[in-house]
C-alpha cells in the first residue's frame, strides 16, 4: 500500500519579503510566491504523483498555494479540509514588526530564541512546543488515519507548523528540530511504514 504524504510550505509570502513576522496575518502571495507554488505542483506531477485530498491552514497563502499547485497537477475536484491548526506559529505581540528592528531593540540572541528555541515562546504568542500541542493531534487524529487508509494526503502549511510535524515524523529531539529549516515551495515527500513511522523521505528541491 502506498502510504503517501506529501508536506508544503507556502511559496514566498507578502511579509516573507518584507521581512516582517507573520504569524495568524493573513498577507498574500508575492509573484515569487505564486512561481514557487506553480513549480511546487509541477514537479509533483513531474514525479507522477497524484492525490486523494489535501489538507492546509485558513491562511490565505497557505490556501492559494494549494490551489496553485492542484492547478499545475491538473487536479480540479479533491476534497480540501481548512483548519486553524494547521495555521502557522502565532507570533502574538512580534507579528508584523520587522525582524531587523526586533533584533534592534532585544538583541540578536534573544530574537533567535523566540524564532527558533523549542520552548520560548515570543511575547503573547506560541513557541514550537505550543504549536506542536495543536497540529499534533490534528496531524494523528484527522490527516494519519487518511494515509493509513491509503488515501494519498497532501498538506500545504507553514513554516514552524510544519517544523512541529516534521519533527515528530522524523522523530527529532528538541535541539535536533532547532536547526531545521522549511524552504519555501519545496515539497517533502513521506512514505511511511505500516507501523506510522518514515519508510522513505525525499525533497523535490530540483
Ligand atoms: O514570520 C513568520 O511567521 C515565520 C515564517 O515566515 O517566521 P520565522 O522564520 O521567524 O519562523
Amino acid at each position: 500500500m502506498d502510504r503517501l504524504l506529501v508536506l508544503v510550505r507556502h511559496g514566498q509570502s507578502e511579509w516573507n519579503l518584507k521581512n516582517l513576522f507573520t504569524g495568524w496575518k493573513d498577507p498574500g502571495l508575492t509573484e515569487k510566491g505564486i512561481e514557487e507554488a506553480r513549480l511546487a505542483g509541477r514537479r509533483l506531477k513531474e514525479h507522477g504523483l497524484g492525490f486523494d485530498m489535501a489538507y492546509t491552514s485558513v491562511l490565505v497563502r497557505a490556501q492559494h498555494t494549494l490551489d496553485l499547485m492542484l492547478e499545475e497537477m491538473g487536479i480540479s475536484d479533491l476534497p480540501i479540509t481548512r483548519d486553524q491548526a494547521l495555521n502557522e506559529r502565532d507570533y502574538g505581540d512580534l507579528s508584523g514588526l520587522n525582524k531587523d528592528d526586533a533584533r534592534a531593540e532585544w538583541g540578536e540572541e534573544q530574537v533567535h530564541i523566540w524564532r527558533r528555541s523549542y520552548d520560548v515562546p515570543p511575547p503573547g504568542g506560541e513557541s514550537l512546543k505550543d504549536t506542536l500541542a495543536r497540529t499534533l493531534p490534528y496531524y494523528v487524529t484527522d490527516i494519519l488515519p487518511q494515509v493509513m487508509r491509503g488515501k494519498r494526503v497532501l498538506v500545504a502549511a507553514h513554516g514552524n507548523s510544519l517544523r512541529s510535524i516534521v519533527k515528530v515524523l522524523e522523530n527529532l529531539s528538541d535541539e535536533e528540530i532547532v536547526g531545521r529549516e522549511i524552504p519555501t515551495g519545496i515539497p517533502i515527500v513521506y512514505r511511511l511504514a505500516a507501523d506510522t513511522t518514515v519508510a522513505e523521505k525525499t525533497d523535490y528541491a530540483d
